[in-house]
């Protein structure tokens, strides 16, 4: 199928039943002819308005184009044949789109998605595509069926700055770049001229998609400014009347038409006759439409933005893209969006409204009111959408025709009944629409020149200056070293933690303060940090399986200062370098680089196999993440605002499962990296097991095989006793060892990982089957956890104190391993319920006398723990706190932190 503006006249419309020219009414006209004024090609509106297609003429002169509801047409030499393959009333609404979007092409389809489903088959296995990081829900879901099924690599990036998009053109891979502008429902602007350009350059064969449903062809129409595809849900603003769907596509270039055509006739999607009718009579209205809801919008948006609300809006001076906006599009549409400061604020404002309908979708003549992150993006992962930004309490407006000013009564009753007291008499706005926007005058209704200051939300936010984090140690019962090489391990968090305070300087300043590791601490200038060696990583983006090899060799030659070579600070040198890399990668370009000042104290012992580097991980991520204002891990206290509201009894938790695991996750990926850093090839269970708490089986993606954990509850009340054999080792050395060992003899080797991975599945088996009588649970478990030892053993990872260890346990019947990384450290044993109190005094005392450091503990309490210290404390309450924090015993350091105020954990 192609554009009908190409195609012949259809004899199947009857031209030859119009009468000859000859035989119409004539004028007389002048001798000589008069002097002719060229003409002008109509305006925008004219064009909406006027259906006309000379090469398709009605048969009888029907003012409205007909609905040729029928699915076939008879006779074999007729222009249609079968509705799927074309019709005339679909072929005169896409002869009309053409014509206002100036396209040589245009096709229309069932839905908006649909059209991006067309679009999208263009795409081939293998090919990268660069989509925005706020996008519409339907679209990333597509987007991510595409990823999953098909192939393709879709990379998502903030489309308000090129220079991110930039980066990610490769010639010969990019195939499709996505864009949105305005976003929604950010009302983020892309340089959509700038990027075609670039996007161009940088790869000829990339198509620049843009979906320009948020602003119409009537305020915006990319194909002028370099897209080779446009498309639009016509649901929105070209129907106007939500009595439809319907995407649009419409394009310049032949062999794309002829694709898309080819594509829409062969999937079936193309549009009914009846919904191609209802469009093309809303499409006459679409100018006049327009022109009053973005009229209205501005005065709405000058309203809320008037009483301290953060409003999106593209019209407003204050909008950060107005400039680029202005160039792409003549005005700045009806959509608009606003934050409260509060998801339950929000909430109550959304459902106190009356004449604004509670719905999802826009463009209709009638105003709509939502939230997306409950509504239209509620198909986006929680975690992505607080990674990408997108504040769970924005309020997004969708202003129709209706009396502008009913529509703001209704909107500041709303905000009254919602509890925000407004003056009373409310003071007025006299400023005009900082947009020029076409149709009539504005006409103020309100007039005030500085926002009242009861509204400034973001001063009424209490500021957390400090965050106190914390995250658990863990125990390994089966499978450590093997895990690295996609074997499951099964591990459980430990009653031991780092903690670690925050506190926000002033000064351009970041330090780092570790006093378990002799007291080492360093303060560095920010701009002196060497900032020309990172590559940001977009907020929604991961990290990536590797290190950036530059990052880390700048920080090690240029940011890390010599202290960190001394002999006494010997284990510094790792935790400062994972520090300095978290927090230089998670930069944004825009953004303040964040002044805080870092302290963390562990009651678990460094270096012995329970996870103190990944718990010293999570603290780093999450920190970092909270100042570079990546994470919402404050966003649950809100939540369970929320929850109290719905339900009239709230079972207390003590902060506990507080923070939602996808939130969680988004630290754990960071955590990850900074384990990375300190242990060049971590499998990645400590920092799962210390962000998200519990005991979990845990397997890490290797050669293509999927990874993922598995939560298990059997854990809770068995009883373990920790050994600590003090004897120092280095985790990254013993990973490097049992690696080599198993590259030696990989026959045994395979034999080996095979048979630890049996043993955890058994365990696992045994954990999660709540049947099992607890006896044989136990001795089973027992029988494990030696059969593992002995294959750890064999792998190099033991040690002699290790050994002493098994050896003075089995001799009271109990079953030993080493934990973690082994080659000194922990080992863990198993105590059964029917072990007696004495036994187990005479086993500790015999292994306190041999110089080991037992401790008896259960496992699989929470996870990732986070206090926002609420307040703005001065900055001598500030060294006070800190002072207090670092100078707290460690055997009662657990206690205070938890008395310091409400935590919330995972
Ligand atoms: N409280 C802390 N303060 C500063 N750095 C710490 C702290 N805890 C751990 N680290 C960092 O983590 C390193 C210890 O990591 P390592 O992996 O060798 O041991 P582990 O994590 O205790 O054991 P395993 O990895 O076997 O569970 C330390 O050398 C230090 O760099
Ligand atoms: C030795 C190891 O398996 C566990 C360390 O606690 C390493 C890792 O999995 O990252």
């Amino acid at each position: 199928m192609s554009s009908i503006s190409r195609q012949n006249p259809p004899e199947s419309l009857g031209l030859s039943a119009y009468p000859s020219p000859t035989s119409l009414p004539t004028l007389s006209l002048p001798d000589s002819p008069a002097s002719s004024k060229p003409r002008r090609a109509y305006r925008f509106s004219t064009k909406c308005a006027t259906v006309d297609n000379p090469e398709e003429k009605d048969q009888y002169g029907s003012s409205s184009v007909p609905i040729y509801q029928t699915a076939t047409f008879k006779g074999l030499n007729g222009r249609f044949d079968y509705t799927r393959s074309g019709n005339p009333t679909r072929s005169h609404l896409q002869h009309h789109l053409a014509k206002i979007y100036s396209a040589q092409h245009a096709f229309t389809v069932s839905s908006g998605m649909a059209a991006l489903d067309v679009i999208t088959r263009l795409l081939k296995a293998g090919d990268e595509v660069i989509a925005g990081d706020d996008l519409y829900g339907g679209t990333n879901r597509l987007l991510t069926y595409l990823k999953e099924h098909n192939g393709v690599t879709v990379h998502h990036v903030d489309t308000t700055d090129p220079e991110f998009i930039l980066p990610l053109v490769k010639h010969g891979k990019t195939a499709m770049v996505l864009l949105e502008s305005p976003t929604n429902p950010l009302l983020k602007i892309a340089d959509l001229e700038l990027i075609a350009n670039y996007v161009h350059r940088g790869a000829p064969d990339a198509l620049v998609v843009v979906d320009n449903t948020m602003m119409s062809p009537y305020l915006q129409r990319p194909l002028e400014i370099g897209a080779d595809i446009v498309y639009d849900s016509g649901t929105k603003y070209l129907s106007g009347h939500h009595d439809l769907m319907a995407g649009v596509i419409t394009c310049n270039r032949e062999d794309i038409g002829k694709q898309i055509g080819f594509i829409i006739n062969a999937v079936g999607n193309a549009l009914s006759p009846f919904d191609s009718f209802l469009l093309l009579r809303g499409i006459k209205t679409l100018a006049i439409r327009m022109d009053r809801q973005q009229r209205s919008a501005m005065a709405v948006a000058s309203f809320l933005d008037r009483l301290g609300f953060k409003v999106h809006y593209p019209g407003l001076k204050n909008h950060p893209g107005k400039g680029i906006h202005d160039r792409l599009a003549s005005g700045p549409g009806a959509v608009l969006s606003f934050v409260t400061g509060d998801v339950a604020l929000s909430e109550r404002i959304v459902g106190a409204t009356r004449l604004w309908g509670i719905s999802v979708s826009f463009g209709a003549v009638n105003s709509l009111i939502s939230m997306p992150c409950v509504m239209s993006h509620a198909s986006i992962d929680p975690a992505v959408r607080a990674a990408r930004g997108l504040p769970e309490d924005l309020i997004r407006l969708c202003v129709g025709i209706e009396d502008p000013e009913d529509l703001i009564d209704d909107l500041e009753n709303a905000i009254v009944e919602a509890g925000i007291t407004l003056p009373s008499p409310l003071p007025s706005i006299a400023e005009p629409p900082s947009t020029p926007i076409r149709g009539e005058p504005w006409a103020p209704r309100l007039s005030l020149a500085a926002p009242l200051p009861l509204m400034d939300m973001e001063k009424r936010k209490p500021t957390h200056a400090h965050w106190f984090v914390s995250a658990p140690g863990k125990v390994i019962l089966f499978g450590e070293h093997a895990v690295v090489h996609g074997v499951t391990a099964i591990g459980a968090c430990v009653d031991l933690r780092c903690y670690a305070l925050a506190s926000h300087r002033d000064d351009g300043k970041v330090s780092l303060h570790l006093p378990d590791l002799n007291n080492w601490r360093h303060a560095w200038d920010i701009e002196s940090l060497p900032w020309d060696a990172v590559t940001p990583t977009r907020v929604g983006e991961d990290h990536g399986p590797i290190l950036d090899a530059r990052l880390m060799d700048a920080i090690d030659t240029r940011a890390l200062p010599d202290t960190v070579n001394l002999p006494q600070f010997l284990r510094a040198k790792a935790a400062v370098t994972a520090f300095l890399y978290i927090y230089m990668i998670l930069r944004q370009d825009g953004k303040p680089k964040p002044s805080f000042n870092f302290v963390t104290r562990s009651t678990l012992p460094i270096g012995a196999g329970l996870g103190s580097s990944a718990s010293y991980s999570a603290c780093v991520a999450s920190v970092n993440l909270i100042f570079a204002r990546r994470t919402s891990l404050n966003e649950p206290v809100r939540r369970r605002l929320n929850s109290e509201a719905a339900i009239s009894y709230v079972i207390k938790h003590d902060g506990r499962r507080a923070i939602p695991s996808e939130v969680a996750e988004e630290v754990n990926k960071w955590a990850f990296v900074a384990e990375k850093v300190m242990h060049g090839n971590p499998s990645g269970v400590d920092n799962t097991v210390s962000v998200h708490g519990g005991a979990t089986a845990y397997k890490r993606a290797v050669n293509g095989a999927k990874g993922g954990m598995d939560g298990l509850h059997g854990f809770r009340s068995v009883k373990f006793l920790l050994t600590d054999s003090q004897v120092p080792r280095d985790t990254k050395k013993l990973v490097a060892n049992v690696g080599l060992a198993l590259k030696q003899n990989p026959n045994r080797g395979a034999d080996i990982l095979d048979s630890i991975q049996a043993i955890s599945t058994e365990g696992f088996r045994a954990l999660s089957d709540p049947e099992i009588p607890r006896e044989t649970l136990l001795n089973g478990l027992s029988k494990l956890i030696k059969q593992n030892h002995a294959f750890l053993k064999e792998l190099g990872a033991s040690h002699i104190s290790l050994e002493e260890i098994c050896e003075l346990t089995d001799e009271f019947g109990l079953c030993t391993k080493l934990t973690g990384a082994g080659g000194g450290g922990c080992a863990v044993t198993l105590i059964p319920d029917d072990f007696y109190d004495d036994s187990l005094k005479i086993l500790v005392d015999k292994l306190t006398e041999a110089g080991y450091r037992p401790y008896l503990t259960t496992v699989g309490g929470s996870g990732l723990g986070v206090y926002p210290v609420v307040g703005d404390p001065s900055p001598e309450e500030r060294e006070e706190l800190k002072a207090a924090f670092v100078e707290e015993p460690r055997d009662n350091l657990a206690k205070w932190a938890e008395k310091q105020g409400g935590w919330l954990y995972v």
